[in-house]
């Protein structure tokens, strides 16, 4: 597939062909710029090739039927400001079809359980990304895409995702982390690297 963000940018991917397997857990790795971020967005169905095709389990990824199958967990988290951890954890639960006392209980792992109280706007960037975290992987599903997934958790939640991530690879699920490092613990079945970014003109002049 090929994918530009506007017809004045360069492209970021020309003739891009990947294929991911089927389950397992794959490091999606590739230098500053690569596009490691936009493959997330076009995975997400958010943003289109402008050729060619993106399919998450056979389904067109900016398809509704591909919902169900996917999930996708930003960099940035979108929290409403006002909204409290617990009705934050209540309401997407509520979406995904879990249950909310397996949510908590899973909150309570990533040592949430003093912050449910808490405005959204008020936690702290690490909390703030474990909520988002949680919230963006509930329910069932047989993909899931992380990018930067480490980035301001302390060691307790990192240890936690690694567990967790491991448990998806073993329930037979696909799990991506676009990641620059590689942190303690997280042990990748599979390294997937993307072409590195193409220099334009500018840049080079620059
Ligand atoms: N909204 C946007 N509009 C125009 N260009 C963009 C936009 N977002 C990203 N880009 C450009 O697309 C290219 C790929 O960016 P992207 O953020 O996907 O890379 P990345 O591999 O995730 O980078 P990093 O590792 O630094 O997070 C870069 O040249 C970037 O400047």
């Amino acid at each position: 597939m090929t994918f530009a963000y506007s017809e004045d940018d360069p492209p970021v991917f020309t003739d891009l062909s990947m294929r991911f397997p089927r389950e397992g857990l794959v490091a999606l790795q590739a230098p500053n710029g690569s596009g490691k971020s936009t493959l997330v967005e076009l995975v997400s169905g958010y943003l289109r090739p402008g050729a060619g095709r993106v399919l998450v389990c056979g389904h067109d990824a900016s398809s509704p039927s591909a919902r169900p199958w996917r999930r996708v967990v930003r960099t940035r988290p979108a929290l409403y400001p006002a909204m409290s951890v617990y009705d934050h954890l209540a309401f997407s639960s509520q979406l995904a079809g879990s249950r909310l006392h397996g949510v908590l209980e899973r909150a309570g792992r990533y040592r949430l359980e003093d912050w449910l109280d808490t405005r959204a706007d008020e936690l702290s960037s690490g909390t703030e990304r474990k909520l988002w975290l949680l919230m963006c992987t509930l329910g069932n599903f047989d993909v899931v895409m992380l990018d930067e997934p480490f980035i301001a958790l302390d060691d307790q939640a990192r240890a936690e995702l690694n567990r967790e991530m491991c448990q998806w690879r073993e329930e037979g699920r696909l799990v991506v982390v676009a990641a620059h490092g590689s942190p303690d613990g997280f042990q990748p079945t599979t390294t997937l690297r993307l072409p590195a970014p193409r220099t334009t003109e500018k840049d080079k002049k620059e």
